[in-house]
């Protein structure tokens, strides 16, 4: 293949298990995430350069369970500048695996681009045996190059898959078939060649009303866990700590206890926005004024999003409008 015809692909790299190491190659579990250079990463898989003209920047070196709001502004802004430059066609982050999700929804929300943005980690580190960050990362550099991958939102490739950056979660650790959605992947690739069997139906990237350009600051939404016996600490703490929205994390169809509704009433008549998403384990499925009267209570629901992902829209949302109808627009169309 002539060099000119290769596709530019930017790896932005941020970190985790994909940079990490261990002390022997027996220790799949036990070692240090963000340990590797992008550069050493790039030099571990020759064959990227059969795919693409590679290049990279080490944009922060976290495990991603570290990863803070700041981060993300500062890797979108990134991201934005590259995807706006003539000479990228493609962009791979590197990520932690902990927060990937949370990352490649918020870069589907907020990049105004319909070039390939792909987000790659790994179960194992390099140094392990079976590893399988080379492999994430090589199908990660070939989607990115590739034509069909574009206006298709951000894209994570793990265990040969390709899953739309909305839909997917980390469902499990230790195993390499962490990466799954609730709907199903979107395609597979196979040595280095993908193959797409479905499109995402909401509101991404181009089609998106928010822009990471106009996103000064996140911000402060915090998540209550709902489990039996739960009372409202964690609910009147976040507030206090000046939350603007608190996803709460509820049984089924994010339902709430009685120990705790009148406290959530009262919160929203103070201001804070209250998003019932769901904790069952195969993806919530919340519907308005199912279990909970939310037109009377003026309350949210995160529909479909778990409620990491619905902690990053509602930051996003929270961005552009204070109305809480306009909010559960967003959460029905993203
Ligand atoms: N597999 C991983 O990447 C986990 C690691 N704790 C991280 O998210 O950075």
């Amino acid at each position: 293949q002539e060099a000119a015809a290769k596709p530019n692909v930017v790896i932005l790299a941020t970190g985790g298990t994909i940079a990490g190491a261990g002390a022997s190659a027996a220790n799949s579990a036990t070692y240090t995430a963000a340990k590797v250079g992008i550069d050493q990463l790039i030099a571990g898989v020759p064959e990227l350069s059969q795919l693409a003209n590679v290049r990279g920047e080490q944009v922060m070196q976290i495990a991603s369970e570290s990863i803070t709001n700041d981060n993300l502004l500062q890797l979108g802004r990134r991201v934005a500048e590259l995807a706006d430059s003539k000479d990228v066609d493609g962009i791979v982050i590197t990520h932690g695996t902990d927060t990937l999700e949370e990352t490649a929804y918020f870069l589907n929300l907020v990049e105004k681009t319909d070039k390939p943005i792909i987000v790659v980690g790994s179960m194992r580190p390099g140094t392990a045996m079976s590893a399988d960050g080379m492999l994430n990362l090589y199908n990660a550099v070939a989607v990115a190059g590739s034509k069909e991958a574009r206006g298709k939102g951000v894209l994570v490739t793990m265990n040969d898959e390709i899953q739309s950056g909305r839909d997917v979660s980390k469902m499990m650790n230790i195993k390499t078939e962490a990466f799954k959605s609730p709907w199903g992947p979107l395609g597979m690739v196979v040595e280095g060649k993908s193959y797409w069997f479905r499109l995402p139906a909401k509101r991404h990237t181009m089609d998106s009303e928010f822009d990471i350009k106009n996103i000064k600051s996140l911000p402060n939404v915090g998540i209550a866990y709902s489990y039996g016996n739960v009372d409202d600490t964690a609910y009147k703490a976040l507030a206090q700590n000046g939350a603007k929205a608190i996803i709460h994390v509820g049984t089924g169809n994010g339902s709430v206890s009685s120990r705790v509704v009148p406290t959530l009433q009262e919160l929203r008549k103070d201001g804070v926005q209250i998003i019932r998403s769901s904790h069952v384990n195969n993806g919530g499925f919340v519907l308005r004024n199912a279990e909970q009267p939310d037109d009377k209570y003026d309350w949210v629901v995160a529909h479909d999003l778990n409620p990491q992902k619905a902690r990053i829209l509602a930051m996003v949302a929270l961005t552009k409008t204070q109305d809480s109808k306009e909010l559960q627009r967003m959460f029905w169309e993203y």
